[in-house]
């Protein structure tokens, strides 16, 4: 039987056929590099659209005819058997996870989809994660007869067991994972130590485990499930433990499993969130605090499907913190671009660098609410109409570290900008928000990212140590960055209404800086005036007769 590829084309023949399990290699028309890897005659539909979208593809036949489509985007394709492939990605946090209950409400959610065959990515239940890092911490002073009495491991001994039980599994499927942590406590426990390496592989027993617990569920229910361990599947990272990136080998590695797996016989994928394995090392890596959005938006781009939802304990993107204030709204629409500097500025809701495949993808992501799913969310996608929207969100991040920095004029304007950034590369440290004028910069610097606790105060020294060879250097600690995230288009009025609030409230603003993704505006203040600030400006912002909120997309999102 012949399988056919038909693609509207621009230039080239409408359809060609090709012999089933013939493989194909994406090559891109001006480099002749090779895309996304190959797809062959069997792949569904979506996997050639996702090889081939928007660019201009040479399409080689394995064994020897070479076709040449030049098409900018395939628009209708049908490879061998397209039904029933796997649609969208449904990652569920650790707190829609976090007990027997929520993990049966969280199963008739996804029944309650009967169209979608999800991928889904769990984190771990609950706190589990924090107590798995105190426990590691504890044991590494506690000494080896002690391990079974850290409170910790007792806790997640208990969860984990409690939630089998309630829910009917056996529960063989955690012991064994139980077993393996305290052994490892014990070993940490004789060393004394606690590499960062061994905490990515202690936190990693809690999505290990939710996903095994949740899938054995899913059986049990009657729904055919299979339990990945990410690290096992292909996500390929670098060796940074604590804060991996994932490595581009990882979307065809990913793919491949599990198409193969889902094609050869079909059951519901349940994937670990948060983990990977070190390219170098070979060991667990951990994508960073809230990595598992991450995990999601990388199956997502790598299946090329519909699309990503992340199901959170809040109505989705908030137009603030909830905890800084309760009366935060929901935003319904907002561009890749948009959520990921709410994200890098600090917004908890959505791992910073989980926007990256989608958009690359051009995936839309959901953000919707496991509590309450007919709450519309917010939807995350490359555009949208701009022309109602001012401030879509207010972000705070604390705890920020600034440094004013004036120049000695030893070195030119040129010169003293390039060797002030190459003192922050050469110490590998991330600045967040910079303004300069002619002989001076302020900066932010966010110690959280890159440095251990105790190391804090150490490095900064040394920081200051280096640019004050060519600086005059003034340390500012305990400072908070505001970001307004919206439509910079309308900068004046924002900064217009902003600056008012501020005035108002007495607060001196210390640093100003737009970003050029024209959609932030950040503002430096001190730490304890700042989240009054945010609630002074949500008010005035969200809650007053003038526009603030984009109003345009309260229709409902969902199905
Ligand atoms: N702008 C915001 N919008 C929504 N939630 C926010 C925002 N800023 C902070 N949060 C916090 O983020 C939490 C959701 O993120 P997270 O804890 O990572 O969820 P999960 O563990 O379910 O993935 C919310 O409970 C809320 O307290
Ligand atoms: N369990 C990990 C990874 C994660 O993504 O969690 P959550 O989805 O609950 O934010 C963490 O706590 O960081």
């Amino acid at each position: 039987m012949a399988a056919s590829l038909q693609i509207s084309g621009v230039k080239t023949a409408p359809s060609h056929s090709f012999p089933k399990q013939t493989s194909f290699h994406c090559r891109s028309a001006f480099s002749s590099q090779l895309h996304f890897g190959s797809f062959r005659s069997t792949d569904s539909c979506r996997r050639l659209r996702h090889c081939c979208k928007s660019r201009v593809f040479k399409v080689s036949c394995e064994g020897g005819n070479v076709d040449v489509i030049e098409r900018n985007e395939v628009e209708k394709s049908t490879l061998g058997e397209a039904k029933n492939e796997l649609t969208c990605v449904m990652k569920f946090g650790g707190s829609s996870v976090a007990s027997a209950e929520r993990m049966r409400e969280v199963a008739d959610l996804i029944l309650s989809f009967p169209n979608e065959r999800p991928v889904i990515v769990l984190s771990a239940m609950g706190k589990t994660t924090n107590k798995l890092l105190l426990a590691g911490e504890k044991a590494v002073s506690c000494g080896v007869t002690k391990v079974d009495t850290i409170e910790e491991l007792g806790f997640i001994k208990e969860l984990h067991h409690r939630t089998v039980d309630e829910l009917g599994v056996e529960r063989w499927i955690v012991d064994e994972h139980l077993q393996e942590l305290e052994q490892l406590l014990k070993g940490i426990a004789m060393m004394k130590e606690l590499t960062l390496r061994t905490k990515d592989y202690i936190v990693s027993f809690g999505e290990c485990m939710s996903t095994r617990i949740f899938a054995a569920y899913l059986d049990k229910i009657g729904v055919k499930a299979r339990q990945y361990d990410a690290f096992e599947i292909g996500f390929i990272t670098t060796d940074d433990f604590t804060n991996a990136d994932i490595l581009e080998a990882t979307y065809t590695a990913v793919a491949k499993r599990l198409d193969d797996d889902w094609n050869s016989n079909p059951a519901i994928p349940v994937v670990t969130g948060f983990l990977g394995k070190g390219w170098r090392s070979c060991a667990i890596t951990t994508l960073g605090r809230g990595g598992s959005d991450l995990t999601a938006t990388t199956i997502g781009k790598a299946l090329g499907l519909r699309e990503i939802q992340v199901w959170k304990d809040v109505d989705g993107v908030l137009t603030c913190d909830p905890n800084i204030y309760s009366g935060a709204q929901p935003v319904p629409y907002l561009t890749f671009e948009e959520a990921a500097e709410l994200a890098y500025f600090g917004a908890q809701v959505l791992h910073p660098q989980s926007m990256r495949p989608a958009r690359e993808g051009d995936i839309p992501v959901r953000v919707k609410n496991s509590y309450n799913p007919n709450a519309p969310g917010t939807l995350i996608t490359g555009n949208r109409d701009m022309s109602k929207a001012v401030l879509t969100s207010i972000v705070l991040k604390r705890n920020v570290t600034m440094l004013d920095i004036v120049s000695t004029r030893m070195l030119g304007q040129f010169g003293f900008l390039a060797k002030v950034f190459s003192i922050f590369e050469d110490l590998g440290i991330s600045v967040d928000v910079v303004a300069t004028s002619e002989v001076s910069i302020s900066l932010t610097l966010d110690p959280s990212k890159l440095w251990s606790r105790e190391l804090i105060q150490q490095e900064l020294d040394h920081v200051v140590e280096e640019l004050e060879k060519i600086a005059v250097v003034n340390l500012l600690q305990h400072r908070s960055i505001i970001s307004l995230i919206g439509n910079v288009q309308r900068s004046s009025l924002i900064l217009e209404k902003a600056f008012n609030v501020l005035r108002t409230n007495g607060v001196n603003v210390q640093m100003i800086s737009q970003g050029a993704s024209k959609v932030n505006i950040s503002l430096v203040v001190n730490d304890n005036e700042a989240e009054e600030c945010v609630r002074a400006l949500h008010s005035s912002f969200f809650e007053s007769e003038l526009p603030g909120l984009d109003q345009c997309g309260s229709a409902s999102l969902m199905r």
